[in-house]
């Protein structure tokens, strides 16, 4: 076993503290990399034993993070209980589609109190439910937050300055991680609306599949600017619908992410409706990327759910006529422009026209 590398000097100060991250995709290796250069133990699970001794061996993820050193006291585990019973702090960065079965064939390993943040975005395919409800429903003894902002994990592990957000009720919980995370180059604000924190993390994807389209179609600048605004405008909407705070659409995790998902070829909700706009069928888009895009699976659950409350959404209804439905995406985009022109800020002039 090769030597485990020295922390590098972050400027992050305090206590090491033992912390479990559980995920050994790109979003998982990119917090285990600042836990670890931070100067904390890290119990990094993953379910591969192959990758895992990779890791130990090289320090190297190479499937999620190639050429990327994990440096600090990082020890990739196959074994969850261990992880999470040595952790002080658990972070949970699982696909959607696998959260809750991970969660619930482990929950008995879960201290009383113990803080658990989710840094997943997406939705549960029944009933609706974001992570952090899913957390509460399988361990309801623990201390809950949810991180969420403009993160694209690539740059995170090149040590790109970023900017992030925990929301958490227990003023305890936000301390707690802006304490473990922060460094020179990652700064963690902290929020109070968990669920619209959370659920504009998972609703961005769907307008990063929506300008990545737009960007193969070459629509022009104008064209990107106005699906962003219009992106935020209809996601607050709906988010508003279901009880979040409007104002955290001004954020980081609103704004913020949306912009970074919407704007760079680094996202991979981006890099597949690029794919699909330059002609490829979704599926050959998805397996090409070969890691998540939580957008696929969270568009058809927001269509729903907006058909279901009546709040109006033509971008979600009309990807989602054009993923799922093989609509002519030229039809669709003709179909939006054409629709009623409302208001602009509907905090302002409310809209008024009904679809
Ligand atoms: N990457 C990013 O920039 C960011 C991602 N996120 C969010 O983080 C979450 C995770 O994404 P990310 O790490 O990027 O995804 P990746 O596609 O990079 O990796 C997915 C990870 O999940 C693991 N996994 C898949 N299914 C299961 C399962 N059934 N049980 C256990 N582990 C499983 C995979 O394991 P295996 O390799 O064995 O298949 C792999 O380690 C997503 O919700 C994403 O939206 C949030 C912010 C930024
Ligand atoms: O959420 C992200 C950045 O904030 C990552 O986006 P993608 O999952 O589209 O890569």
């Amino acid at each position: 076993m090769s030597e485990q590398s020295m922390p590098q000097d972050t400027g992050a100060t305090g206590p090491v503290h033992d912390v479990a991250v559980l995920g050994g995709g790109s979003f998982g290796t990119a917090m285990a990399k600042v836990l670890g250069e931070n100067g904390h133990r890290v119990h990094f699970w993953m379910r591969g034993e192959a990758q895992a001794e990779e890791i130990r061996t090289t320090r190297v993820n190479s499937r999620y993070m190639p050429g990327i050193e994990l440096a600090g006291d990082i020890q990739p585990t196959t074994d969850l209980a261990d992880a999470v019973s040595k952790a002080e702090i658990v972070f949970v960065a699982i696909p959607s589609k696998a959260f809750r079965a991970v969660i619930r064939e482990n929950c008995d390993k879960f201290r009383d109190d113990q803080i658990v943040v989710s840094l997943t975005k997406g939705i549960e395919e029944h009933g609706f439910k974001l992570m952090s409800e899913i957390l509460q429903e399988e361990i309801p003894r623990c201390r809950i937050g949810v991180l969420s902002g403009p993160n694209l994990a690539g740059e995170i592990v090149n040590r790109d300055l970023t900017a992030t957000v925990i929301a958490a009720k227990d003023p305890d919980v936000r301390r707690a991680v802006q304490d473990l995370l922060g460094c020179e180059y990652f700064r963690v604000y902290a929020n109070v609306d968990v669920y619209g924190v959370e659920l504009a993390g998972a609703l961005k994807n769907i307008y990063a599949i929506v300008a990545g389209l737009a960007s193969a179609l070459e629509m022009g600048e104008n064209a990107k600017a106005m699906l962003i605004t219009r992106g935020l405008a209809e996601m607050s909407r709906f988010a508003v619908s279901l009880g979040a705070n409007p104002m955290t659409f001004m954020g980081l995790a609103g704004v913020g992410d949306l912009i970074v998902t919407c704007t760079s070829s680094k996202s991979r909700n981006y890099r597949v409706g690029y794919a699909v706009g330059q002609g490829q069928n979704l599926d050959d888009a998805v397996a090409e990327l070969g890691q998540v895009a939580e957008g696929i699976y969270t568009l058809k659950l927001v269509k729903e759910k907006a058909e279901a409350i009546g709040i109006y959404m033509p971008l979600v209804r009309g990807l989602y006529e054009i993923l799922y439905d093989n609509a002519s995406i030229r039809a669709v985009i003709n179909s939006l422009m054409m629709s009623v022109q409302n208001s602009d800020v509907e905090f302002i002039l409310p809209r008024t026209i009904s679809q």
